[in-house]
């Protein structure tokens, strides 16, 4: 099973050059008519470019027998052609610009279309520099290839050429054939000199993509560089890595020099033969030479090369680099997308935009200035799209039969969820707990459907995950993450970045709930309220601060089904107690299924039940009081939590009796009821101190009762 699929990944691994060809054509045809345009002026510019020469040649010749009239008639023409010529270059830029910028767009929205249509492994394998690549140069690449100016510098050239062919041969074929002949040695030669390059720039392409992940890899870390004292060793590698790169390089220079000298001796060898023979065929043949003519012949003599080498840019990939990228994309693009992602992602730019449903919810979205209008054109449409959005509704039961789960990357044969069985009935508040890397966020993942089980079903709603579009599952399903991500602008569109549709009561409501109301509304420290930048990755707020925007940004959905990844793990104790209180709050409300993924075990005493996890299975199930009257695993991992508590190991006690913990439920909805209206900073202050000394309380209890 294995080696298929290695073998199925070597085989999708190969890119032909014909199939990278009839990419960049779609691109190149998706503009044909325009293209048509500027190639008949081109072609009509080359014409008279011809002509040059012969206008020399009959110019002279009309001289010397002092014919005026022709000369007149000459001159005219003349003149009228080089007007068409000097009018017609500008308008040929404008068109070609105007229609080139059109492609370039089309290209990048869908190269960054086909990114975004990646499923997480997808993310999870490929280096974000690597991507980065792709988005930028790689659509550069594909605009120079499919549409560049080159392809127009090669249309005029090989149409030019072809003109000066038709000249050779109708003044010598013998000469013409010997000129071919050099032509086919030349093009044999620059086959074999581009398969070496190509292999020489494969490999310095492969180091460019290290060395540039490398240097994102230290900016990003660069605390823990520091931390470390390793500068010098990083400044050593990268120095490294810049000298192979420099060596592969100039390897690269070298080969290419030798190449040129091959093709510039060819060229001279060329020359001479065409001056001698040309010279000979006349004398012999006992025509009148022209000086004209020889001089012409020497002057149109690299005419087949030139077709040659053109049409071999325009359809031959011969820039490395640009050939390497192209084939990325094209392998981007073969690439399946995520299973399930409903087709709406994939936007054709080029079409009129569809007057859907989706898009009258797309028009009430109004983030422009950060004010949601309020008219009652909008009104309407709100609450059109809330009945869209009551269509779509899943139910928020959730159902796990047998699942098992391994990931792609690593540990192939070792399944992370093995036999899970669960049933979540909507409106429950559920809880999953178990030491670190035993399956709790794949779990969570597998819910929003990052991955596919390997064995087994998920419903949702009663529904196979599988047949409910990716699209409408995730607006059912609001996820708090450890790590809140907010993206590099206001709080407010963060809060509504993942509805089409708000009015300010949505937002006002959301922010409530969420806690968000108790600091943004501060003028003195938010001046600007919900129109206050974040910063990049939301710097400029602090931990909790950033996690209740996260929870307003998951509620503004309405989600079905609300998840909290171990939501509070990575704040500080008091943002920590801040934003549990806000959670505590929301489990009061329901109204939709509430999953939480524990860290801190004394959160989730009040759930309706609590998975415990071990190695991928779930050992033990039931409400914190059925759980320790089980005296089971998950007592076990309680007194453990509770003796790791620095508190607690200062006590030095280990165990905790069922009583105690009972006690730490009852506290906690004592807390909870008595939090709703106590919001101030100080107060808030307090309570966390309270929060905190609380497992003390227990703790001390438990040793009066041992
Ligand atoms: N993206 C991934 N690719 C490969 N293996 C992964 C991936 N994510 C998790 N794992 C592995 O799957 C197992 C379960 O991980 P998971 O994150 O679900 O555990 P967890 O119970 O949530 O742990 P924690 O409490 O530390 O977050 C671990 O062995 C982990 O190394």
């Amino acid at each position: 099973m294995r080696k298929e699929n290695l073998k199925k990944e070597s085989q999708f691994e190969r890119v032909s050059k014909t199939e990278i060809r009839k990419f960049l054509l779609r691109y190149f045809l998706s503009e044909w008519k325009m293209i048509l345009l500027t190639q008949v002026v081109l072609f009509v510019q080359t014409y008279f470019n011809i002509y040059q020469p012969f206008f020399t040649q009959d110019f002279i010749e009309a001289a010397i027998q002092g014919k005026t009239d022709e000369m007149v008639e000459l001159i005219k023409v003349f003149a009228y052609q080089n007007l068409f010529l000097i009018i017609s270059e500008p308008l040929l830029e404008i068109f070609v610009s105007k229609f080139k910028k059109r492609l370039e767009i089309k290209i990048q929205s869908e190269i960054f279309q086909q990114i975004l249509s990646k499923d997480i492994q997808f993310f999870e394998m490929t280096k974000f520099v690597q991507i980065q690549q792709l988005a930028n140069q790689g659509s550069r690449s594909v605009m120079d290839l499919a549409c560049g100016d080159r392809i127009f510098r090669q249309l005029k050239s090989i149409f030019r050429s072809i003109g000066h062919c038709y000249f050779l041969f109708y003044k010598s074929i013998y000469i013409s054939l010997c000129l071919l002949a050099f032509c086919a040695l030349k093009g044999f030669w620059n086959h074999y000199s581009n398969k070496l390059k190509l292999s020489l720039a494969k490999d310095n392409f492969k180091d460019m993509v290290e060395r540039d992940n490398r240097f994102q890899d230290i900016m990003q870390n660069v605390m823990t560089v520091k931390a470390f004292g390793r500068e010098s060793k990083e400044i050593q590698k990268y120095q490294k890595q810049l000298e192979k790169i420099s060596d592969q390089s100039i390897k690269i220079q070298y080969q290419n020099s030798k190449m040129d000298a091959v093709s510039e001796i060819l060229d001279r060898l060329q020359k001479i033969i065409v001056l001698y023979y040309g010279s000979m065929y006349f004398i012999l043949e006992q025509k009148r030479v022209q000086v004209s003519t020889i001089t012409t012949l020497l002057q149109y003599s690299n005419s087949f090369i030139q077709v040659y080498n053109a049409i071999k840019e325009l359809i031959g990939l011969d820039d490395q680099n640009m050939y390497l990228l192209v084939e990325a994309i094209v392998k981007l693009f073969n690439q399946k997308p995520e299973q399930g992602l409903s087709e709406h992602i994939y936007v054709d730019i080029t079409q009129p935009e569809k007057k859907d449903e989706d898009q009258n919810i797309n028009q009430i979205h109004s983030t422009t200035n950060g004010e949601a209008t309020s008219d009652s054109n909008q009104d309407r449409q709100i609450s059109q799209a809330d009945n869209l959005n009551k269509k779509r509704i899943l139910s928020g039961d959730i159902q796990f039969d047998n699942v098992c789960y391994k990931y792609n990357i690593r540990n192939q044969d070792e399944y992370v969820l093995k036999n899970v069985n669960l049933q979540i009935k909507d409106g429950e508040f559920i809880a999953f707990a178990g030491t670190s890397g035993s399956g709790k966020s794949t779990i969570i993942k597998l819910i929003e459907r990052f991955y596919d089980v390997n064995e087994g079903q998920i419903l949702i709603g009663g529904k196979n995950i599988k047949d409910i579009s990716i699209g409408l599952l995730r607006t059912q399903i609001g996820l708090v993450q450890q790590e809140p991500v907010l993206f590099d602008t206001t709080i407010l569109e963060n809060i509504v970045y993942g509805v089409d549709a708000y009015n300010m009561e949505n937002v006002q409501e959301v922010c409530d709930i969420s806690g968000v109301s108790e600091f943004v509304f501060d003028k003195e420290r938010f001046p600007d309220g919900l129109h206050t930048l974040v910063g990049s990755k939301g710097l400029l707020l602090s931990g909790g601060q950033k996690q209740r925007v996260a929870i307003a940004r998951a509620l503004i959905k309405r989600p079905k089904i609300l998840i909290f990844d171990e939501a509070t793990s990575s704040l500080d104790a008091e943002s920590e107690f801040q934003v549990q209180q806000y959670i505590d709050k929301l489990v009061k409300k329901r109204g939709m299924t509430i999953i939480v993924v524990a860290h801190r075990l004394s959160t989730i005493v009040n759930c309706d039940r609590i998975y415990v996890m071990q190695k991928g299975q779930i050992v033990e199930q039931g409400s914190h009081k059925e759980l320790l009257d089980l005296n089971g695993y998950y007592k076990q991992l309680i007194n453990r939590q509770l003796y790791n508590d620095e508190n607690a190991s200062n006590l030095g006690i280990n165990n905790l009796s069922s009583q105690s913990l009972d006690n730490i439920k009852t506290k906690n909805d004592q807390n909870n009821s008595s939090d709703e209206n106590t919001n101030s900073p100080k107060e808030i202050k307090k309570k966390s101190i309270h929060y905190k000394t609380y497992e003390e309380t227990s703790i001390n209890q438990n040793k009066k009762n041992d």
